[in-house]
């Protein structure tokens, strides 16, 4: 079994779990279920620099990549840099994170905030709206058609901007429609963890210009997304290159300077 499909099973498990402990009509009681949400999208589109920084403290590819930080200071760092929007991955088990990671990155900055899950149930949209999230992450390669639709178009009933991750052309074929807001290509292979700007480059032409195009991962320099800009991308995710120093807001200051 190749790891997606392990993360996947492993998924639905805790999903099934955790509807038996927190009820829908107790979601939709937070605070934060009723709040005015942020658009990432608007944000990429009007941005020149168009940085997606992201919170994560290990990864199955990477194991840990700092243990030491907390998320009041990532938020506060990341908004202070000037980046478009903020990535909180929120899975425990593969990536070290946690519901009240995203929540405290809601206490911490006015950023839009994506929620980086592996979603295969309505359920965890409700979650990710009563956590405070403003965007949320559909992986084609674990969902079918039908489920990206429905999945989509219950996130847009509940004013959450859709991030639709593909990594290849398959996946995009299958993916597109009305209901996404922004398409991600994934540099990384989640099958076996090759990354390839390549990805991003082959992939980009096949996109409709109605979609915000989102590069995502192994984007480790200014160069890189000055090579991605002539393919019609606007939104670069990175995560490992801000989070493995000891200040990933100072850190992405200055990448937001040098890409100026
Ligand atoms: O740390 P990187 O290489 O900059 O990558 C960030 C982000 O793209 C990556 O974490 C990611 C992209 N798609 C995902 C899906 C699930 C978990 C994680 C991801």
């Amino acid at each position: 079994m190749n790891i997606l499909d392990k993360i996947t099973l492993d998924k639905k498990k805790e999903v099934a779990l955790r509807k038996s402990l927190i009820p829908i009509s107790q979601l939709e009681q937070s605070v934060l279920f009723n709040r005015n949400t942020l658009s990432l999208a608007n944000n990429l589109r009007h941005s020149t620099t168009g940085i997606i920084a992201e919170h994560k403290r290990r990864s199955p590819s990477k194991s840990v990549i700092n243990n030491t930080l907390n998320v009041h200071d990532v938020a506060s760092g990341y908004e202070n840099a000037g980046v478009c929007g903020m990535s909180v991955l929120t899975d425990g088990k593969y990536f070290g994170g946690s519901l009240d990671d995203l929540l405290l990155a809601r206490a911490s900055c006015n950023l839009p905030l994506l929620r980086k899950e592996f979603i295969i149930d309505e359920y965890q949209l409700l979650e990710a709206k009563a956590y405070g999230a403003d965007v949320i992450l559909l992986i084609a390669a674990i969902l079918s058609k039908e489920e990206i639709k429905k999945y989509s178009e219950f996130a847009k009933s509940l004013n959450l901007d859709v991030l639709l991750e593909v990594h290849n052309e398959e996946e995009l074929h299958k993916s597109i429609m009305p209901s996404l807001d922004m398409l991600g290509v994934n540099n990384r292979n989640l099958k076996t963890f090759d990354v390839s700007l390549e990805t991003s480059k082959q992939l980009s032409e096949l996109i409709p210009n109605d979609f915000v195009k989102v590069s995502e991962s192994g984007i480790s320099n200014v160069n890189a997304i000055k090579e991605l800009q002539p393919y019609g991308y606007k939104g670069f995710l990175i995560g490992e290159n801000f989070m493995k120093t000891d200040n990933p807001g100072e850190n992405a200051t200055k990448f937001i300077k040098d890409l100026k």
